[in-house]
This record gives C-alpha cells, sequence and structure tokens, in this order.
C-alpha cells in the first residue's frame, strides 16, 4: 500500500472532487458515514457518553457530521466546538448547521480553560480537533486541553490523526498530540503512524478507503509503501517444476563463538526452512559437534580457533555469505572479517556482531559489496550511525548512509523498515511475541536464503521481513506471544508461504 505525503492527499482530495462532480461536502460525508458506521458496529448502541471535540476546519466538519449521525441513531453525544480560530471552514460551517437541526443540545464552545468539560474514564471521547491541516503549534490553551483529554484515561478514538499530531514532527513534552486508543485514517496512513516514538499517540490503526481518486493514487510515485500480504504475493518466485538444489543456491553462514553456537545454528535452520538449496556453516570449532546434530542438514566448516573466529578460509564458491551471529568483536574476529570482505565479493547479510565490528572500524564499510543488506536493532543502529534526535532523524540518517555506501538497511522494530536510498519499506506483520533471544538470527537466516534462491537483496529484504513476521503471526494465534521462540519461527517458515496465496476464509453465509 503506497503511503502519500499530505499534500499528495490534500490533492487527491481536490482531484476527487472534481472527477466524481462530488462537493466537498459531499466526499466529508462519505468519509464520516464511513468513520460513524464502524464506530457503530462496535458500539452497537451502548448507551455510554459519547463526548466529540472538534476543531474548526475539515477535521472538525468530520466530527460534526459523525455526531449528527450518531445522535439520528439514538446516542447520547455531547459535541465541543474547541474555538481555536475564526477561520471556519465552509463544510465546518454547513455541517454545523446541519448537527443544529438533529438535537437541541447545540454543540457548546471551548474558548479556554475555564471551558474545559469534566471527562469521566467511562466516557467515549472522538477526536476530531486538528488533521492533516495542522501547520503550527498548538496554542498554549489548546495544548492544556489536549493533555486534560489524555490525563481522563477515557477511551480515544482519533479522526484521521490524533491532533496535535504534524505528519512530520514527533509530539513531545512541548509538542503535545491526544494519545488515542484508535486512530482511525482516510485512504492512505501516515509514515508517523509507523515510527516507534509515535506508537503510544496512534493505538491501533484503522485506515478506511474513502474512494478517493483511483487513478490519482495508481499514477502518483511515492517513496514510501507498507508492505502486507498484496503486496508480498507480487515478490514472491514460484518455483519450476524439474527443480534440483543447485537451482536454489548455496549459503554460507559465518558467526557463532564458544557460549553462542545456538545463533548460526538458528539462522542455518531459517536458512534451510526458507528453501536455500544448501547450506554450510562456518563456525569456531567448539561448534562443529552442536552443529551437525542440531542441523543435520547443513555442512560444518570449522575455524582452526577453538571458541572464537580467527581465520575464515574455504574452498567454495557460495551464493551468498551471511555474517555476524553469535561472532563476537575480538581482535582476531575483527581481523578475520576484514579479511573475508576484502578477499570475497559475493552478495552479503551482515548481522548483530558483523555491525558491531563495522562500527568499530568504520573504514571496513567501504569493503562492503553493493547492495549488502545490514540488519540492525535499534542498539546495533546507534553504533552504527550514532545517536539521532527522534525517529524522523533516524529515517534521515540512514537514508543518507544507505545512499553514501549503496547498502539496504532493515532497521529492525516493531514496524521494520527496509531503508534503500531515498525509498522506505514498512513491514506490517509481527508482534510482540517476536521480541525474543534469537528472532534476529532467524531473520537474517531468512534474507539470506531468499538471495540465495536469486531473489534481489533489496526484495529478499523486504520480502524476509514480511515472511519473518507473518510465520510469528500465525504461530501466536497457535502457541500465544508468551510462548513463542525463535526455533519455533525457523521451524514454520514455510506457514508464511503457504498462508500467501491461502484463500481467505468466507465468512458465514456467503
Ligand atoms: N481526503 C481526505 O483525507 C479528506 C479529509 N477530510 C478531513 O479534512 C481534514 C483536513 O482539514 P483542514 O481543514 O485542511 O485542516 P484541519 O481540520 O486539520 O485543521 C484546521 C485548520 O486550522 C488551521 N490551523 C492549523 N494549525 C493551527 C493551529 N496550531 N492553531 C490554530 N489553527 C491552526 C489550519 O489553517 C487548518 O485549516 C483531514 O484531516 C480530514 O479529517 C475531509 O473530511 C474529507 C476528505
Ligand atoms: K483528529
Amino acid at each position: 500500500m503506497k503511503i502519500f505525503d499530505i499534500e499528495q492527499l490534500a490533492k487527491a482530495d481536490k482531484v476527487t472532487i472534481e472527477k466524481q462532480e462530488i462537493s466537498s461536502t459531499e466526499l466529508m460525508e462519505r468519509a464520516a458515514t464511513l468513520v460513524f458506521n464502524d464506530i457503530h458496529s462496535k458500539l452497537n448502541g451502548a448507551q455510554i457518553p459519547i463526548k466529540i471535540f472538534c476543531g474548526i476546519g475539515n477535521n472538525g466538519g468530520d466530527g460534526l457530521v459523525i455526531g449528527r449521525l450518531l445522535l439520528e441513531h439514538g446516542y447520547q453525544v455531547i459535541a465541543y466546538v474547541v474555538n481555536y480560530s475564526n477561520k471556519r471552514s465552509q463544510d465546518f460551517l454547513l455541517n454545523y448547521d446541519r448537527i443544529k437541526e438533529v438535537s437541541n443540545n447545540w454543540p457548546s464552545s471551548i474558548k479556554g480553560e475555564d471551558d474545559f468539560p469534566e471527562i469521566s474514564e467511562k466516557d467515549f471521547i472522538i477526536d476530531a480537533m486538528f488533521g492533516i491541516g495542522l501547520n503550527r503549534p498548538l496554542e498554549d490553551w489548546v495544548g492544556k486541553l489536549v493533555r486534560h483529554i489524555n490525563r481522563s484515561k477515557a477511551f480515544i478514538v482519533a479522526i484521521d490523526m490524533p491532533s496535535g499530531m504534524f505528519a512530520d514532527k514527533m509530539p513531545n513534552e512541548k509538542r503535545p498530540a491526544i494519545k488515542a486508543n484508535v486512530t482511525i485514517t482516510f485512504q492512505s496512513p501516515k509514515l508517523i503512524f509507523f515510527l516507534p516514538q509515535a506508537a503510544e499517540y496512534i493505538g491501533d490503526l484503522q485506515v478506511i478507503d474513502i474512494g478517493l481518486d483511483r487513478e490519482y493514487l495508481a499514477k502518483t510515485a511515492v517513496n514510501k509503501q507498507l508492505i502486507n500480504k498484496p503486496e508480498a504475493q507480487l515478490l514472491y518466485k514460484p518455483r519450476i517444476n524439474f527443480a534440483h538444489k543447485g537451482d536454489y543456491g548455496h549459503a554460507l553462514i559465518i558467526g557463532g563463538s564458544y557460549g553462542k553456537i545456538g545463533s548460526i545454528s538458528l539462522t542455518a535452520k531459517a536458512t534451510l526452512k526458507t528453501g536455500a538449496g544448501m547450506v554450510t556453516i562456518f563456525s569456531p570449532k567448539c561448534g562443529y559437534q552442536i552443529l551437525q546434530s542440531t542441523v543435520p542438514e547443513a555442512m560444518v566448516l570449522t575455524d582452526e580457533n577453538e571458541e572464537t573466529l580467527s581465520n575464515i578460509e574455504f574452498d567454495l564458491s557460495p551464493d551468498v555469505i551471511c555474517f555476524g551471529m553469535g561472532a563476537g568483536t575480538s581482535k582476531e574476529t575483527t581481523a578475520a572479517f576484514k579479511d573475508l570482505l576484502i578477499n570475497t565479493k559475493k552478495p552479503m547479510v551482515i548481522d548483530a556482531d558483523g555491525i558491531n565490528i563495522l562500527s568499530k572500524e568504520k573504514e571496513l564499510i567501504k569493503e562492503l559489496p553493493e547492495n549488502t543488506v545490514l540488519t540492525p536493532h535499534p542498539g546495533e543502529l546507534e553504533r552504527l550511525i550514532g545517536k539521532w534526535k527522534d525517529d524522523f532523524d533516524k529515517l534521515y540518517k540512514v537514508k543518507k548512509f544507505s545512499k553514501e555506501h549503496k547498502l539496504i538497511v532493515v532497521i529492525k522494530g516493531a514496524h521494520t523498515i527496509i531503508v534503500f536510498n531515498d525509498d522506505l519499506y514498512i513491514n506490517n506483520t509481527g508482534n510482540p511475541g517476536m521480541a525474543t533471544a534469537g528472532s534476529g538470527d532467524v531473520l537474517s537466516g531468512v534474507i539470506t536464503s531468499l538471495i540465495s534462491q536469486k531473489y534481489e537483496p533489496l526484495i529478499a529484504a523486504v520480502f524476509g521481513v514480511y515472511l519473518h513476521g507473518k510465520t510469528g503471526d500465525i504461530l501466536a494465534e497457535e502457541m500465544s506471544y508468551e510462548g513463542l521462540i525463535a526455533g519455533d519461527i525457523a521451524d514454520n517458515i514455510g506457514k508464511s508461504f503457504l498462508d500467501l496465496f491461502k484463500k481467505e476464509m468466507q465468512s458465514e453465509g456467503n
């Protein structure tokens, strides 16, 4: 799914109104009716106090339409107009008149702190103060109102965006924004919704298709994509009949040290389970027996050193090399990695201590082949590119790093983001159960395996992250977040392939 900028969405609005020959009021009615339908289906007539905080622009207009529809369906609604400016939008004004037609309780106006209503924990709040039109800091008293609503602990549904949140700046103590339980956004999610620092403001995200002009949306180029099943389906390369294992490549997994052999064992297993034709593991000597018994399908080569890697020599020509899991960053391992980089120019995936070594020996970065995939978790990323001010600054720095070194960076997190040049691919699978030891080692194996099967490294990273997360989602349903461990993900990657083209269950009666 494309993620559009605010300017593109505002343009889409205009184009839609022209091409569909509808008024902006009709488009607002359509968008707000879809939100109403959703809320109505969940509340199912429940007589809980609903308080709607409306701004004076079109987000406020949406709020008034939702309020009118709720009133018409017998809900207890109080609408407030937050009077932060005198410039009311036309559609706000029109809907202000319309809501007055269905209720004797006219929307009351909030002009300052004295007008703040009491909000109980049991209230249901609809936040329609600001949407994508917010373009300057909130006035002091409006910020206080936002904090007042947040403090209430009431259930909050934000319309289009949590009010106070800018599309390109993180909320913080000085820049307050509504902390919603649910954000219902129109047509396209906004990038900020997927950044970790915004998570506590967004709550559960719902995207509503309000029927903006298909042609405009299709032909407008974006550099941000959300990866769901339809996008992942397009990345899959079907296997041919009469294939043999050579068709799916030979992956070399290098890493491990005394006490950390499990990491490469997981990576190797995931590489095989994702479909690589052959896997060889290169580890310190102490890994030999463990690896031969835990991953019998893989071949094992060992370093002359017992406990850490010191000299990575092999007499084979792999299609891809994955380096770093459990390797440590000792002097001899660093030297061995340096020799490896200088002597081989195979496609590479670098994880964990591989990234830590690159962070310490920055001049090694230029030895990485173009399109190498790096898979840092936040700590490793910070060591690699330095501290960032906020998540936007982080993305800016990673894009710069990617362009400068021609590398693909997989920023691991709740929504893993794959960065290549200025392009962002935001993954939408995965769950908190996957925050478990070894989960990253498995991901490296999945990506390595796809490269070994001749997927382009960027596609391998995007598709691999999707499959890894999807497997976690499927397993969490079977075994809970708590019960999920990395080995389960490695063992069950095949389920995410099966799921790709599985027909969704038809609802009863269809
Ligand atoms: N295609 C769609 O997505 C549709 C969106 N709709 C809704 O419209 C809003 C955007 O409406 P807009 O009137 O442009 O802006 P807002 O309501 O978000 O903001 C109101 C208004 O306030 C001014 N302003 C900005 N910052 C401040 C400030 N700090 N203090 C005071 N005033 C401020 C600014 O000039 C804005 O005009 C979108 O989010 C949707 O909710 C349509 O309903 C249908 C289609
Ligand atoms: K809002």
